[in-house]
């Protein structure tokens, strides 16, 4: 079983006298460890299905799961502190809160969370250190660069150790050589801390720096399951090839 599955998902949304179907009868499987990039044209659903594997929202039909809880059947109350334990969320604009320590923004998330304040203390300084700011603990947002703004709210959502981060165009509102460095700290994320994570990106470039990449297109995913299955075994096929006819050399 995948880390997160999606089977027959459905979300539409009624505008005026129009409904507008975003996701219709979506199908995805992400494996622990996996990058996913998602992709597709403006108002396609991209941050709909965000929202739903995180469980902000609710799909019309279908079953999402998460490391074998099914998010669609939790009570509200339930999700809420599912979403505490296993979810981090990487916003476009970092939304720190501006009276509180880059310190204290990323602790914010482990106080729902049952640990001692050492244990406290102790994830806060590693999540610091994973994005290169422990020197910065101390600092206020507006102290802050934007791209270190963006590095505490990244610190934050991967502070409680959650099964997945979910991120929408984490890099958006960065100029490129900042974007850049975000981008390479994600997936520092995660190949070294084996982080799995779903990216929302309007760039194809950014996109490229995840392992596998989605494009979703008027309610489907434009490449199937089965299809992105065959094709990752292609090019492991072409590259154990390649390895055969280099040793050769
Ligand atoms: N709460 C809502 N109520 C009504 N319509 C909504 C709601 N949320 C999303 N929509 C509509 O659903 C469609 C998909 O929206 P969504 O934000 O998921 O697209 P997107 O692919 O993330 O777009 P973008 O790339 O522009 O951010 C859009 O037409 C949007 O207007």
């Amino acid at each position: 079983m995948a880390l997160v599955e999606l089977r027959g998902v459905c979300k539409s949304f009624r505008k005026g006298d129009e409904t507008i179907t975003p996701l219709d009868s979506v199908d995805l499987d992400i494996e622990a460890g996996e990058f996913v990039s998602l992709m597709g044209p403006s108002g396609t659903g991209k941050s709909t299905l965000l929202n739903l594997v995180s469980g902000i929202d609710r799909p019309d039909s279908g079953t999402i799961t998460v490391d074998g809880t099914e998010v669609t059947k939790l009570s509200r109350s339930k999700l809420a502190d599912w979403r505490a334990i296993n979810l981090g969320y990487i916003f476009q604009t970092h939304n720190l809160i501006p009276v509180l320590t880059a310190y204290e923004n990323v602790e914010l998330p482990t106080l729902l969370l049952k640990l001692s304040s050492r244990q406290r203390q102790q994830r806060v300084d590693l999540a610091l250190e994973a994005v290169g700011l422990s020197d910065r603990a101390d600092h206020y947002p507006r102290q802050l660069s934007g791209g270190q703004e963006q590095r505490v709210g990244i610190a934050r959502a991967i502070v409680a150790h959650p099964k997945i981060v979910v991120a929408d165009e984490p890099t958006g509102s960065l100029d490129v050589e900042t974007g850049e460095q975000i981008q390479l700290l994600l997936q520092r994320l995660n190949q070294e801390l084996n982080i799995t994570m779903l990216m929302v990106t309007h760039d194809s470039d950014v996109a490229r720096i995840a392992s596998r990449q989605l494009v979703l297109d008027r309610g489907k995913f434009l490449e199937t399951e089965e299809e992105t299955r065959e094709r990752q075994q292609e090019r492991r096929r072409l590259k154990a090839a390649r390895q055969i006819e280099e040793s050769k050399i």
